[in-house]
Order: C-alpha cells, then sequence, then structure tokens
C-alpha cells in the first residue's frame, strides 16, 4: 500500500486527537505521558508524522508544561475558541489566551459545534479568522450529514462550507489552514467512509482551494479525514494521495491505539 501523500507531496501528514470532552487535567498528565512514551519507544519521527493533541480547555495548561517541562516533541491544541476577543462574554474562550498558553491549532466548526450548538457558516468564518488574528492554525471541520451522502450531494455540500469559511482570507492565511474533512456519518458512529470516499471529497476541497487561490498553494494544504478513525483503517485511508491526516476522536484517548495510528507507516502492508 503506497503512503503517496508524504512521499509526493512534501506535505507533512498530521495525526491531531480530538479528546472531546474527555479526561480531566490530572487523566490528561497521564495520557500526554503515556503517549510520548509509547511514540518514543517506537522511535516515532515527529518531523515526517506531526502528532497533536487537542484536550479540553481546562488541560491545557497542564499539557503545555508537561510539553514545555519535558521537551515533548507534541503539538498542542484546543477545541473550539470564541470569534470575539476579549469583553462581556460569560463562558467563552478567547484565542489570544490559546496563543498564551502554547496552542499551535485550534478546531473551528467541527459538526458537533455546528448540530448541538448551533454554529452556523458564518460563525465558523467569525471563528477562522480569530484564530488568525492570534497566530493559532485553525483546523475547519467541513462534512456532510447522511442526509446530504443519500442524496449524492456530498461534494457541493462540503464546498459551500469551505467557501464560506475562507471568505475573506488573506491568501497567506488560507494557505496556511489544515481543513478536515469529517463525514457526519462517520463520527463515532463505528462507519468509517471508505478510503474512496474520503479520496474523492479530499480531492475536491483541494481543487477548490486551486480554483480560489492556485495550484502550488493548494498543493501545499493539509486536508484531514476524519471519522472513526482506528489503528486497524488508518493505513488503508492515509494511502489516498489527497488524504494528509487524521482528526481522530474516540480512538484518540487511549494511548496505545493512538499512538499506533500515528505509527501508520510502520502497520502490516503500508509502505515504511
Ligand atoms: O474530531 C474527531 C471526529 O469527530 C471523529 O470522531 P471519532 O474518531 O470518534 O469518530
Amino acid at each position: 500500500m503506497a503512503d503517496s501523500a508524504s512521499k509526493t507531496s512534501g506535505r507533512t501528514p498530521l495525526m491531531a486527537g480530538n479528546w472531546k470532552m474527555n479526561l480531566d487535567h490530572l487523566q490528561a498528565a497521564h495520557l500526554v505521558q503515556k503517549l510520548d512514551w509509547t511514540l518514543r519507544d517506537g522511535r516515532h519521527d515527529f518531523s515526517a508524522v506531526e502528532v497533536a493533541v487537542l484536550p479540553p480547555f481546562t488541560d491545557l495548561r497542564t499539557v503545555q508544561t508537561l510539553i514545555d517541562g519535558d521537551k515533548l516533541q507534541l503539538k498542542l491544541g484546543a477545541q473550539d475558541l470564541s470569534q470575539r476577543d476579549s469583553g462581556a462574554y460569560t463562558g467563552e474562550i478567547s484565542g489570544a489566551f490559546l496563543a498564551r498558553l502554547g496552542c499551535t491549532y485550534v478546531v473551528v466548526g467541527h459538526s458537533e459545534r455546528r448540530e448541538l450548538y448551533g454554529e452556523t457558516d458564518e460563525v465558523v468564518r467569525d471563528k477562522v479568522q480569530a484564530a488568525y488574528r492570534h497566530d493559532l492554525t485553525p483546523i475547519l471541520c467541513v462534512g456532510e450529514t447522511l442526509e446530504v451522502r443519500q442524496s449524492g450531494e456530498q461534494v457541493p455540500h462540503v464546498l459551500g462550507q469551505l467557501d464560506a469559511a475562507l471568505e475573506g482570507l488573506t491568501p497567506e492565511q488560507a494557505g496556511s489552514i489544515v481543513i478536515a474533512y469529517e463525514p457526519v456519518w462517520a463520527i463515532g458512529t463505528g462507519e468509517v467512509a471508505t478510503p474512496e470516499d474520503a479520496q474523492e471529497v479530499c480531492a475536491a476541497i483541494r481543487a477548490r482551494l486551486a480554483e480560489r487561490y492556485d495550484q502550488q498553494l493548494a498543493d501545499g494544504v493539509r486536508v484531514l479525514y476524519g471519522g472513526s478513525v482506528k489503528a486497524a483503517n488508518v493505513a488503508a485511508i492515509m494511502a489516498q494521495s489527497d488524504v494528509d491526516g487524521a482528526l481522530v476522536g474516540g480512538a484518540s484517548i487511549d494511548p496505545n491505539e493512538f499512538a499506533s495510528i500515528c505509527r501508520y507507516r510502520s502497520h502490516h502492508g503500508a509502505d515504511a
């Protein structure tokens, strides 16, 4: 199985663990230490496959302290941010705070935020812009529901979300974004999209970036797949030429499983 994305594209694969609302700060410390130990034990090459953890807000300081203190090569990110920078917005978290905590990434527009908390395309666009104001790299989530998939409209649906979120970005900003294609029907369901399903939409995302900006910019943007990614299915997904990594939910809170996902290149049948 050819790992064509990382071999020919020059894009560094990214494996990002979205813990969602799991693990308090003590459990977070335990997981991060175990993950780091497991990856080092397997001689993980962090420059070849980047690894990020995206814990709940209340864990960020603890994880930052571990990363800094023990010089871990894990990257840190948050699961959401406010579209505003400061002020009377009870319960909100500013991108400025995340930047101060050493976050590199922030997830924007996850389908759970869109569906459960009513985030519209406009809110998602404002959050993408807020991320850039604070030098955070957005991991912009897009994806279709089962109904849309069944009607065969997944590509136009996802491109509509993408266009809305990219509105107003400079080419420089757009060139550094990370996009995660997460079909809603595959999230937390065990129902993984086929590698071909993932490739179809990830390729369409890249083609739209080329249309909006240029081919060189599009070729540099990392497009992840998310939805029931496990150690057992990651290598086949990563073999697709337009898939540059995974946004992993449930499997990312098991350090052995997540480490195995990060080491997909060493799986049986995958190129090293
Ligand atoms: O952000 C991660 C995705 O929602 C995927 O979650 P999952 O791996 O539990 O299906």
